[in-house]
């Protein structure tokens, strides 16, 4: 058994933005880094925290956690669409583990992921069925959000469960930084929002695009100064991979929700899987971290950063 981990920001502007070429040779740097860490530890079970953006959680059922046993890409933002390669068996002993552990986690036959769990598998992995994957939703966008601490129990009990198993398992934590795309929210949402929030599944193709044309050109205009969407916070980011790569992770136990949407933005709460991620590392013994990589970018609208690290 060994655990390691990969957490990386995920963008969906990465295919529709033009940051500086510095910057994108920096971004695609830190991907080939990711890449050759996974390359050389060469996982046969990946578990994937990762948050959705309403494409496969909605407001007419909206869990904190939920542990995937089957799931589905759903193809937003040109990401791949159709079936994860999903170890049921080993995704229902780890959901009644971590039931036995006092955490309440919904389950799901058959879970809608979007680019949030989708894009890390791509650029590490170059598809989403390529390694045994279970993936495990962290509500980081709807509101009310769990407590800190709820959120690295969650991870403990996966790391626990995990550094039992006899595999090679990565664990993802994607999302964050410091960030706040237009993503809607109930109490600020006009009538056509909410019925997205509620139940927006399998939008038609010209809704979709109307949606996501949106975030596209707020990117732009942010990258330009125009945008009204709060700023990123370097400080705020780099302040959270130093505690991450410390080793001891009590200090995100002070963290509320009110203060990091004020302090990073409405989705800083994507943040939450690099917790789990770490979580569930920490679980499985002292880790160092290898490779740490940050840039604020506007253009992807993220405080943008990857980490690997793993056990020692
Ligand atoms: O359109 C969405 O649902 C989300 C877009 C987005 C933009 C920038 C960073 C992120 O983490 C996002 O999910
Ligand atoms: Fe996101």
């Amino acid at each position: 058994m060994s655990v390691a981990l990969v957490t990386m920001s995920h963008s969906p502007l990465l295919e529709y933005a033009e940051p500086p070429a510095e910057v994108s040779t920096a971004v695609q740097s830190a991907f080939d880094q990711a890449r050759a860490f996974v390359r050389d530890y060469d996982p046969t079970l990946v578990v994937s925290f990762a948050p959705d953006h309403y494409n496969g959680f909605f407001y007419d059922l909206m869990p904190p956690f939920c542990i995937g046993y089957e799931a589905l890409g759903v193809g937003d933002y040109r990401t791949a669409e159709g079936p994860l390669d999903v170890p049921t068996r080993v995704a229902e002993r780890m959901a009644e583990w971590v039931a036995e552990r006092d955490i309440d986690v919904a389950i799901s036959r058959r879970m809608e992921v979007d680019h949030g769990a989708v894009q890390p598998l791509e650029i590490l992995f170059g598809g989403i069925a390529t390694v045994p994957t279970i993936p495990v939703f962290v509500n980081g966008v709807a509101k009310p959000f769990t407590r800190m601490s709820r959120v690295r129990r969650l991870g403990e009990a996966i790391g626990s469960f995990l550094a039992g198993l006899d595999e090679r398992v990565l664990v993802i934590g994607s999302g964050g930084l410091s960030h706040d795309p237009p993503v809607p929210q109930w109490a600020t949402a006009n009538e056509e929002q909410r019925a997205l929030l509620l139940n927006g599944r399998h939008p038609t193709a010209a809704a979709r695009d109307a949606r996501q044309r949106r975030v596209i050109d707020t990117a732009k205009s942010f990258a330009a100064g125009t945008a009204t969407i709060r700023d990123l916070n370097p400080e705020w980011d780099q302040a959270l991979m130093a505690v991450l790569a410390s080793g001891d992770l009590t200090p995100i136990d002070g963290m509320t929700a009110p203060q990091m949407a004020k302090d990073a933005g409405n989705s800083a709460h994507e943040v939450r899987t690099w917790v789990a991620a770490f979580s569930a590392l920490a679980a499985a013994g002292p880790y160092a971290v290898e490779f740490s990589f940050y840039r604020p970018i506007r253009e992807f609208i993220a405080g943008f950063g990857v980490m690997t690290a793993r056990t020692v």
